[in-house]
């Protein structure tokens, strides 16, 4: 069996990175050495993803030819729009985002004429369209169409839900995936790096990216998370329901870090956000259920909530379905997965550790007809 002391990686030092510094105790997240408290409030996510993107925060001029880039790739091929209509009405979102994502790669190769940040922007610019296409034509038969004139946040609510969004909700979206956006080496940002260290393509490190943001200690714990909350339906439920599962010692997904120590600065930013959406809608149920899971939580086992937890109950209330909670962490991550690969590249060595060797002592070969 595993050593749980030498797993994980715990506290090693597996590379450098210029693009974000997380710190323990929870106070010193930036991303480019700006505060993601000073982000999220000043910030678009359009600004935030050029920074990670290109290492300054644009002028008007430079973002104003982003934001028209981006609206420009929002339109897929389509033959990429007859796969997505291809996918099972059952997948989950993150499935048709990874295949979409990789079918993308065989249209629009990277190559000499294609650069990194072009991929990049291309990714940024039709993530959305690829899932939200997706859906409508499974859900009601409609093709949409993916382009829309407008930011990140508010393509993403106008596809959804087929309106011009609140521009409360679209704010509120804008500073989750800000929040979202990058977090140093975690697992989904370390395995692109390492598929990129082999100098494979840009989609394949995003698609690596994507494969490991989605398990439930990641990324799925956002939709892992909103599960929970809404399996009670008052807090006193969700306190005599959350001290049961800790008994049986069942992890509480959106609980705890492996870097944070004390809090994970985001989670007060996404706290707040669901709060004002809990006002806003005058309905204040699964804020109430929430606030008290995070009590029962640091009472029982002074575990603090991490960025998914309350981006949850936040998601709800601006009417997403659960199972776009992860992919749109993927729409944001796109940005940081995107500033590590360049990184990566700029400095590349084949990424491959040792392992310490567990298995049996050199054994006598055994023919065939003779195994037991
Ligand atoms: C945006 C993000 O990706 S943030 C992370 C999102 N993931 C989650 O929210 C999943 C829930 N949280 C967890 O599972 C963990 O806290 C992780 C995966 C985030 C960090 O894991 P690690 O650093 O490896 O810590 P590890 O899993 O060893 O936990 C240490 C101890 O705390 C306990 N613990 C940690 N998190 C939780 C939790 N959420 N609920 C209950 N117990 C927990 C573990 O059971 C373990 O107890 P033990 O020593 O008695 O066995
Ligand atoms: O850093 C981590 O391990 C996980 C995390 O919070 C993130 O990726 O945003």
């Amino acid at each position: 069996m595993a050593d749980k002391r030498t797993g994980g990686l715990v506290d090693i030092i597996a590379g450098q990175t210029a693009i974000s510094t997380v710190g323990k105790k929870g106070r010193d997240l930036t991303y480019r050495g700006y505060s993601i408290h000073e982000l999220a409030r000043l910030c678009s996510f359009e600004e935030t993803s050029f920074l990670l993107l290109y290492g300054k925060l644009p002028n008007e001029e430079e973002l104003s030819d982003y934001r028209s880039r981006l609206i420009e790739r929002r339109r897929l091929p389509a033959a990429l729009y007859t796969i997505l209509e291809q996918l099972p009405a059952d997948s989950h979102p993150m499935d048709v985002l990874r295949t979409g994502v990789s079918a993308l790669a065989s249209f629009e190769p990277e190559g000499y004429e294609r650069g990194a940040t072009a991929v990049a922007e291309r990714l940024l610019a039709c993530s959305s369209s690829i899932l939200l296409y997706w859906l409508h034509y499974h859900r009601s038969g409609i093709r949409i169409d993916t382009r829309t004139e407008d930011g990140i946040a508010e393509h993403f609510l106008m596809l959804l839900h087929g309106r011009k969004p609140d521009p409360m909700h679209t704010k509120a979206l804008d500073v989750s995936l800000t929040l979202y956006a990058e977090h140093e080496f975690n697992a989904s940002t370390f395995a692109a790096r390492v598929t990129t260290s082999t100098m494979s393509d840009f989609y394949s490190a995003v698609t690596t990216g994507i494969g490991t943001l989605r398990g439930n200690l990641h990324g799925g714990a956002n939709e892992a998370a909103m599960e929970l909350i809404e399996a009670f339906s008052n807090p006193e439920e969700a306190e005599a329901g959350v001290q049961q599962m800790l008994l049986q010692k069942r992890r509480i997904m959106g609980f705890g870090h492996r870097v944070y120590t004390v809090s994970d600065p985001r989670s007060d930013i996404i706290k707040a956000i669901s709060c004002k959406l809990a006002e806003h809608a005058d309905d204040w149920n699964l804020y109430d259920i929430s606030e008290r899971i995070e009590l029962v939580m640091m009472r029982k086992k002074k575990l603090f909530p991490n960025l998914d937890f309350y981006s949850a109950s936040a998601y709800r209330m601006l009417g997403i379905p659960t199972n776009l909670f992860t992919p749109l962490f993927v729409v944001s991550r796109l940005s940081g997965w995107s500033a590590h690969i360049i990184e990566q590249r700029d400095a590349n060595r084949l990424i491959r550790p040792n392992a310490e060797y567990t298995g049996p002592d050199r054994q006598a070969w055994v023919p065939l007809h003779e195994r037991g």
